[in-house]
C-alpha cells in the first residue's frame, strides 16, 4: 500500500512496491535539485540514482549524491527498500537521528550517509547491517561512543569529522581499514586516519606504471607519489568511497585538516550515479591515446577493460586546491542536463586531479569545424551549426540559472569555446570543461586562458562572470558563422574582423561560404549575426543575460522547424497526387 497523491494503491510487483516508496520518499522530502522521477516512466530503464536487479523485480541500488535534500528522512519510504544494497545519499542536507533499526536493509553492502547533518548516537542496530563492507558516516554530527558492535563483512569503515567521544571499541579494530580522525576521541583513535589495509609498495606500483601503455609519463609519474602515499582499499570497493570528508565542517577549520596532512589520500568518485568500477591504478594500465592538451592539463582516451571508452582529464596546476576541487566536482557533477557533457566521476589526491567524461567519438565543435570537410558538412550545415548553438546557449544557461558556486555566488562556465562542446545524441551542443577556470592560477599567462574566446575586461581567470561566459558564447557563435577560428591566430582577431566588415552593412563576406552555397538561410543567418554581436559588446552590461539570448537562437531554431514542416509538408502534398 502506498500513499501516492492522495491515493491509496496496492502494487502487485515488488519492483511497483518500491517505486511507490520512493514516489513517497521524493513527494515528502524537500530538495533542491530536479529528478527525473515520473510515474509514467520505467523505474529501472530512466530514473537518476536508481538502479534493480538483472530480473527488474527490484530496485536494489539508490544513488543520490549532491540532490539538495534536506530535513530527516521520511518515516515508511525508503525504509521500504527491503531489497536494496547500496544506499548512498552523500552530500546532501539531510538532518536528525539516524534510523534506529537498520534491520529493514539486511542486504546492504554500502551505506554512505557522509557530509549531511546527521546527528544523535550511532545506533546499535547497525550491528544488523551483516553483509555490510563499506559504510561512511563522516562528516555528520554524530555524537556519544561509538557502539561495540561486530561488522564481520565490513571492509572499511569512516567516522571522521563528527563529535564522537570515548575510545574506538576493540572489534573496530579488526576491520581493514577504518578513519576516525575529526573526533573527541581518546589516545591513539584521535590520529589521522589509520588503516590496516596492506599499502601498496612502491616497487608494484612502479611495475604498474611502466606497464602502462601510453597514459601519459606525466600522469603516471605524479601519480606514482600520490598512489604510493594513498590507503589503498585493495578491493572493488574503492570507487565507493569518500575522497575526503573535511567539507562542510566549517570553512576554516576544514581546510586546516585538508592542508595539514602531508598526503592527502585519493579516490575515484563516481558521480552519475553509477558506479565506476575502476581504480586509480586499473585507469594506468588501459590503453590511451592523448587527444590534446589544454589550458588546466593533457586530456586522455582510455580504453576501458569493460569496452567502454572515457576521456580523462589530468588537471595540472591544482595542488593545494584539494577542498575547492572537490567541491566544484560535486558542484559540476549535480548539474544534469542534455545539454551539460555530464561528468561521470574524478579523482583528487594531492598531487593529481582526474576528470572523467564519456568520450565523444565525433570530436568536439572545433575538431569538426575546422576539420576534414566531409565531417563538417555531415554534422555542421547550417542547420546543425543551429543546434551546437541552440544546445549551448540551453548548456550555459542552465548552468547560471541552477549552478551556485562557492558562497552562494553564482556558478559561472569560464571557459567556453568550440573544443569544450560536443555534439549530444541528437546533434545538440554539449558542454564540458565546467568551472575549472574558477579554481585557476591567477599568475598563469593571460595568453594561455581561452585565447581568442575572453572577454576584454577578464584579466584575470578568477573574474570570470556571467557576462564573460554571455562574451565567449558570441564569440563562438561568430566562429560558426564565419567558419574561422578566433584562435587562428593572435593577430587576427575575429570579433575585430566581423566588426569591421559589418561596421558598413551587413555584409555577407563574413559567412563561411560552405554556408552560402544554401538558399534561402541568409535570413537566419544575419539574425544569429545580429544575436553574436549583442552577446560580444565591450561593456558587459550591453550584453544579454544568457536566459535572453536562449530565446533569441530558440525562435530562429523554431522559425526555421517550422519552415521545414510547411515545406515538407507543401512537397508531400504535390507528391500524392503524382501517385494516384
Ligand atoms: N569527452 C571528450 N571526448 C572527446 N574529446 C574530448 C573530450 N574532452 C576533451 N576532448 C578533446 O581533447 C582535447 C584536449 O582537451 P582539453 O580540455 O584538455 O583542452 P582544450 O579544450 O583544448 O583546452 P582547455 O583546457 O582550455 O579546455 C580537445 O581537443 C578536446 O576537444
Amino acid at each position: 500500500e502506498s500513499r501516492f497523491h492522495g491515493q491509496v494503491v496496492a502494487a502487485e510487483r515488488p519492483v511497483e512496491e518500491d517505486k511507490l516508496a520512493l514516489l513517497d520518499f521524493l513527494l515528502t522530502t524537500p530538495h533542491s535539485r530536479f529528478l527525473n522521477w515520473s510515474p509514467d516512466i520505467p523505474v529501472c530503464e530512466s530514473w537518476t540514482g536508481v538502479s534493480c536487479s538483472e530480473d527488474q523485480s527490484r530496485v536494489v541500488s539508490l544513488r543520490l549524491p549532491g540532490i539538495g535534500f534536506q530535513g530527516p528522512i521520511p518515516a515508511n519510504t525508503l525504509t521500504r527498500l527491503s531489497g536494496i544494497t547500496v544506499l548512498s545519499l552523500r552530500f546532501n542536507s539531510f538532518s536528525g537521528r539516524l534510523s534506529s533499526d537498520f534491520s529493514v536493509w539486511p542486504n546492504l553492502t554500502v551505506l554512505d550517509l557522509s557530509n549531511n547533518g546527521f546527528n544523535g548516537s550511532i545506533p546499535r542496530s547497525l550491528s544488523r547491517l551483516t553483509r555490510i563492507r563499506v559504510l561512511n558516516l563522516a562528516n555528520n554530527s554524530l555524537s556519544g561512543e561509538i557502539p561495540d558492535i561486530d561488522l564481520p563483512s565490513l571492509k572499511w569503515i569512516n567516522l571522521s569529522y563528527n563529535n564522537l567521544t570515548g575510545a574506538v571499541p576493540e572489534s573496530f579494530r579488526r576491520f581493514p581499514s577504518w578513519a576516525f580522525t575529526g573526533n573527541n576521541l581518546s589516545s591513539e583513535a584521535a590520529n589521522p586516519r589509520h588503516s590496516r589495509t596492506k599499502r601498496l609498495g612502491e616497487p608494484t606500483l612502479l611495475g604498474v606504471a611502466l606497464g602502462a601503455c601510453t597514459f601519459g609519463f606525466a600522469v603516471i609519474s605524479v601519480s606514482m607519489v600520490t598512489c604510493c602515499s594513498s590507503h589503498g582499499v585493495d578491493d572493488d570497493t574503492a570507487a565507493e568511497l569518500e575522497p575526503s570528508s573535511a567539507k562542510k565542517k566549517g570553512g576554516s577549520s576544514g581546510e586546516k585538516r585538508i592542508s595539514g596532512r602531508s598526503k592527502k589520500e585519493g579516490r575515484i568518485v563516481s558521480l552519475d550515479g553509477t558506479r565506476f568500477p575502476y581504480r586509480f591504478r586499473d585507469l594506468l594500465k588501459f590503453p590511451a591515446e592523448v587527444l590534446g592538451k589544454g589550458t588546466f592539463g593533457s586530456t586522455y582516451k582510455l580504453a576501458l577493460k569493460d569496452g567502454n571508452e572515457v576521456a580523462v582529464k589530468w588537471v595540472a596546476e591544482l595542488s593545494d586546491m584539494d577542498t575547492k576541487f572537490e567541491q566544484l566536482m560535486e558542484l559540476v557533477g549535480g548539474l544534469r542536463h542534455e545539454n551539460i557533457a555530464p561528468l561521470k566521476a574524478y579523482y583528487c589526491s594531492s598531487d593529481a586531479k582526474l576528470l572523467i567524461y564519456d568520450y565523444y567519438r565525433e570530436g568536439s565543435v572545433s575538431s569538426v569545424l575546422h576539420g576534414k570537410a566531409a565531417d563538417r558538412k555531415r554534422l555542421l550545415s547550417w542547420g546543425g551549426r543551429l543546434k551546437v548553438a541552440l544546445g549551448a546557449a540551453r548548456g550555459l544557461g542552465h548552468i547560471h540559472i541552477q549552478g551556485r558556486g562557492q558562497h552562494g555566488k553564482k556558478l559561472v562556465h569560464g571557459n567556453m569555446k568550440a573544443s569544450n562542446i560536443f555534439f549530444n545524441t541528437q546533434g545538440f551542443g554539449c558542454i564540458s570543461d565546467i568551472g575549472l577556470t574558477t579554481l585557476m592560477n591567477p599568475t598563469l599567462p593571460a595568453s594561455l586562458q581561452g585565447l581568442g574566446y575572453r572577454a576584454p575586461e577578464m584579466t584575470d581567470a578568477r573574474n570570470a562572470s556571467q557576462e564573460t561566459d554571455v562574451y565567449s558564447f558570441g564569440v563562438l557563435l561568430l566562429e560558426l558563422l564565419t567558419g574561422k577560428s578566433p584562435k587562428q591566430s593572435a593577430q587576427s582577431h575575429l570579433v575585430r574582423w566581423v566588426q569591421s566588415v559589418v561596421r558598413e552593412e551587413w555584409s555577407s563576406e563574413v559567412f563561411d561560404l560552405d554556408l552560402l552555397t544554401r538558399p534561402g538561410i541568409e535570413d537566419e543567418m544575419i539574425e544569429m549575426l545580429r544575436i553574436g554581436m549583442a552577446c560580444v559588446s565591450r561593456m558587459p552590461e550591453e550584453r544579454p543575460k544568457m536566459p535572453v539570448v536562449v530565446e533569441m537562437v530558440e525562435a530562429v531554431y523554431q522559425a526555421r522547424s517550422i519552415d521545414q514542416l510547411s515545406a515538407n509538408q507543401e512537397s508531400s502534398f504535390q507528391v500524392k497526387p503524382a501517385r494516384r
